[in-house]
């Protein structure tokens, strides 16, 4: 099936394609026909975006209130060579999206827009007449449970697990829970923007096709008296907070390349070997962020759909490797074929950075290595995804420690029990 079956319906319209330029209006006539700058604007509207610039003085938060910090000396990442792996990450229903950000892992700076930061996030209350931006990158963000309603300047988007949607930098947003509390994962690029990837000998279409991805059309709040509202700012991975005597939703019309928009994972069309051998998982990358290198990334989004495994006389998941790129991974639902052994679960993680050496756990190892090789469907009902970067990355202190998520016997129960099976012939 080329769609995800959602229990939770999307009311909401969108425009089909991927880097497409669109045009939406929300009232008939809003969008100045040829020019971006009229003297006067249909139905007496403003300029674009002139009213966002009326609101009091941004003050920072008070800083345990939110959970994004990676600058400060107490705070600073921690850069380690072990394989890491975290139980699922905990609901927290007290608190709304934006308090519900935790960077667990990253690499760089966004004040330099180098680099990326890979958050956890967990919520359970809507945000009230609140927007929050954040001028750090660009979101990807990955539901593990519950569903978002994303209020966007850009119009609405309905986000479900087995979506995902991408958020530049810069747009403002207001996310409710229709269906109660959330989680979920997010990377979020500090530079450059996420992209399909080339598709080289593959051609002209395959992986995600670009006429899968949604972008929103224009709504907006029509709120003709003052409103309260609170703007919140992620900047340099602090949060700050400014007041707001009007609605930041009153985009009426918008045109361009620069806007949100979300994916159906069960559209990727995924590919594989039909021969032997085990192929690098680059052809199951989504979207990819790439770094100024040419064919280097800061950040693919890879992605293990249900498909089927054919290949002849061959060792049938990942081979062990050490990895120039580093290597996050999450779990949406269900199980992953490299890792039978029961530890790496929906909604937990695991790490494994440049060039530490991973692969199969013992008991998948075990099982392949057994396997009769007939035609397999794997990942039936599941979705397990990666977040690959060029870049060493670093573990906050929230996720080493304070989430108390680390699973310290990881090495020990994935491959500590493979057993030396090799007889020298050589040897008398
Ligand atoms: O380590 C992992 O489980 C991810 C992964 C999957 C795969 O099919 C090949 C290489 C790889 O790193
Ligand atoms: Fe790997």
């Amino acid at each position: 099936m080329p769609v995800t079956n959602f229990s939770h319906p999307d009311p909401y319209s969108y425009q089909n394609g991927f880097g497409s330029y669109h045009e939406t209006e929300a009232v008939e006539g809003a969008l100045p026909i040829g020019q971006n700058s009229p003297q006067k604007v249909a139905h007496d509207l403003g300029l674009p975006y002139s009213p966002a610039a009326a609101h009091e003085k941004f003050h920072a938060e008070d800083a345990d209130s939110y959970h994004t910090r990676m600058t400060t000396e107490t705070h600073k990442l921690h850069h380690i060579p072990n394989q890491l792996r975290w139980n699922p990450f905990d609901f927290d229903e007290k608190v709304d999206w934006v308090h519900g950000l935790h960077l667990v892992a990253g690499s760089g700076d966004p004040t330099m827009k180098q680099g990326l930061g890979i958050l956890l996030y967990a919520a359970g209350k809507d945000m009230g007449k609140e927007a929050f931006y954040s001028a750090d990158g660009d979101f990807l963000i990955v539901p593990q449970h519950g569903v978002l309603d994303i209020q966007t300047e850009l119009g609405r988007i309905i986000l479900r697990p087995n979506e995902i949607a991408v958020i530049p930098r810069g747009v403002r947003y207001r996310v409710t829970l229709p269906d109660g509390p959330v989680r979920g994962y997010i990377c979020e690029l500090y530079q450059g923007h996420y992209e399909l990837p080339e598709l080289g000998p593959i051609g002209s279409n395959c992986l995600a096709n670009a006429r899968d991805f949604q972008a929103p059309v224009a709504d907006f709040d029509d709120e003709e008296e003052p409103t309260e509202y609170k703007l919140f700012s992620k900047f340099n991975n602090t949060l700050f907070s400014a007041r707001q005597k009007h609605t930041p939703f009153d985009v009426v019309a918008w045109h361009g390349n620069y806007y949100p928009y979300k994916y159906d994972l069960g559209r990727f069309n995924t590919i594989g070997s039909i021969s032997f051998d085990h192929p690098d998982p680059s052809i199951f990358t989504v979207l990819t962020g790439p770094s100024d290198h040419v064919g280097t990334a800061i950040a693919d989004f890879v992605i293990f759909p249900p498909r089927w495994l054919v290949q002849e006389n061959t060792f049938r998941p990942p081979w062990y490797h050490r990895n120039t790129m580093s290597e996050f991974m999450g779990l949406i639902m269900g199980d992953y074929d490299a890792k039978t052994g029961g530890g790496f679960r929906p909604a937990g993680a695991s790490l494994h950075n440049v060039m530490s050496a991973h692969g199969p756990d013992s008991s998948a190892f075990e099982g392949a290595s057994n396997a009769e090789l007939k035609p397999n469907k794997v990942g039936d009902g599941s979705m397990a995804f990666m977040f690959e970067s060029s870049l060493m990355v670093g573990v906050s202190e929230w996720g080493l420690k304070t989430c108390e998520k680390i699973q310290e016997e990881y090495n020990d129960h994935s491959w500590t029990p493979l057993k030396r099976h090799f007889k020298n012939p050589n040897k008398k």
